[in-house]
């Protein structure tokens, strides 16, 4: 394990995330009715979606948050229900604190959330969305300011937990694929710990050109080995989700799967699980919601986030390693926690 003397920056990113999830209770209680139509009985995820009018993306954000707040739980027989907490919002409890939370439905956060649980997302999506480029959808990523904009936005994380990240993937001479590897950091560290090894960066062409300048920095930032790291990084502007992928031992692929719904995961799962070498690994670097789907609280905030943002949520271990073990590899029981609510998970090819 690496020594890790650095503070762990969670309470800021939990603050941060902390806002959407208000923004779910506040949606829950006086946009969509939850409370009231679970007040009478348990129901199933699907039944209650169906009431509420979910669809599974907004439904699989919108209950585990609330089982994380303790106002919902699951059953013995897996249906959400009301908890002894949870009563405080329903009409039946007197008192409650159902008016005490209206005083913050006309908030806009809270409305808007309200808007995007029914609609699966925003109305408008003329824009395109963030971090995502998908067929011929327009895509900021595509833009050269707004790439640059998202791309250094996410550079401060990334170098904060890239040297925990490259000290937790396994050693090796050979060649590390970063798929949608943004900003390069992690690929950067990585290459630093295995000074024989090369690597691939794929992401679109013009998060690359940050990419680039970042690397050439790093490059002469002093650390030892730094300036090899340059000449060992392939750039690979392309789609993910199209593009050949180039044979490699390991794949990593870092804050990618949660920025896509379900139906993309299980193929870019496959797709990876095809550029892995035999004995290859593919290592997933997110932030997990429990197996249950009932917490944890900063990660269904998080969650929260992502749904707001992206056309993605956060998933659970179990989900991860179902769509691993379908695209034919063998995930590892290991769970790493590397900072800021995330982690590590690792599938192996035979
Ligand atoms: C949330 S960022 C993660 C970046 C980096 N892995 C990190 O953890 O800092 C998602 C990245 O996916 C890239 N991306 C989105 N759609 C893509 C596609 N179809 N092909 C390649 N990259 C894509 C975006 O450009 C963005 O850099």
């Amino acid at each position: 394990m690496l020594e890790n003397p650095q503070p762990d920056l969670a309470p800021i990113t939990r603050h941060l995330r902390a806002m959407f999830g208000s923004r779910l209770l506040i949606a829950a209680v006086h946009h969509l009715a939850v409370f009231e139509e679970l007040s009478n009985r348990p129901l199933s995820v699907a039944e209650l979606s169906h009431r509420i009018g979910l669809k599974e993306r907004p439904a699989a954000v919108l209950f585990p948050a609330l089982c994380a707040m303790n106002l919902l739980a699951y059953d013995e027989s897996g249906n959400l229900r009301i908890t002894e907490l949870g009563q405080y919002v329903t009409q039946k409890q007197v008192p409650n604190l159902i008016g005490y939370v209206g005083l913050e439905k006309n908030d806009p956060g809270a409305v808007e959330m309200a808007v995007r649980l029914k609609n699966d997302g925003p109305l408008d999506t003329t824009g395109g969305i963030s971090y995502v480029k998908e067929g011929d959808e327009p895509s900021p990523m595509d833009d050269a300011e707004l790439s640059r904009m998202f791309t250094l936005a996410l550079a401060g994380r990334a170098q904060k937990l890239s040297p925990i990240v490259a000290a937790n993937l396994s050693k090796s001479d050979g060649h590390l694929l970063d798929v949608a590897g943004g900003t390069g950091f992690y690929t950067f560290e990585w290459l630093l710990l295995n000074p024989k090894a090369t690597a691939t960066l794929l992401d679109r062409p013009a998060v690359l050109a940050v990419a680039a300048e970042l690397l050439e920095t790093f490059g002469k930032n002093g650390r030892p080995g730094a300036e090899t790291v340059q000449e060992r990084v392939t750039f690979h502007p392309g789609d993910m989700l199209t593009d050949d992928l180039p044979q490699t031992d390991i794949l990593l692929a870092a804050s990618l799967f949660h920025d896509w719904p379900t139906e993309t995961c299980q193929p870019l799962a496959d797709r990876f699980a095809a550029a892995l070498r035999p004995g290859g690994e593919l290592w997933v670097h997110d932030a997990f919601l429990n197996d249950e789907l009932d917490g944890p609280l900063a990660v269904t905030d998080y969650s929260a986030q992502l749904f707001w943002g992206t056309k993605g949520r956060c998933y659970s271990r179990r989900e991860y390693r179902a769509w691993f073990t379908k695209a034919g590899l063998e995930p590892t029981a290991e769970n790493i926690s590397t900072q800021m609510d995330y982690g590590l998970i690792w599938a192996k090819k035979r």
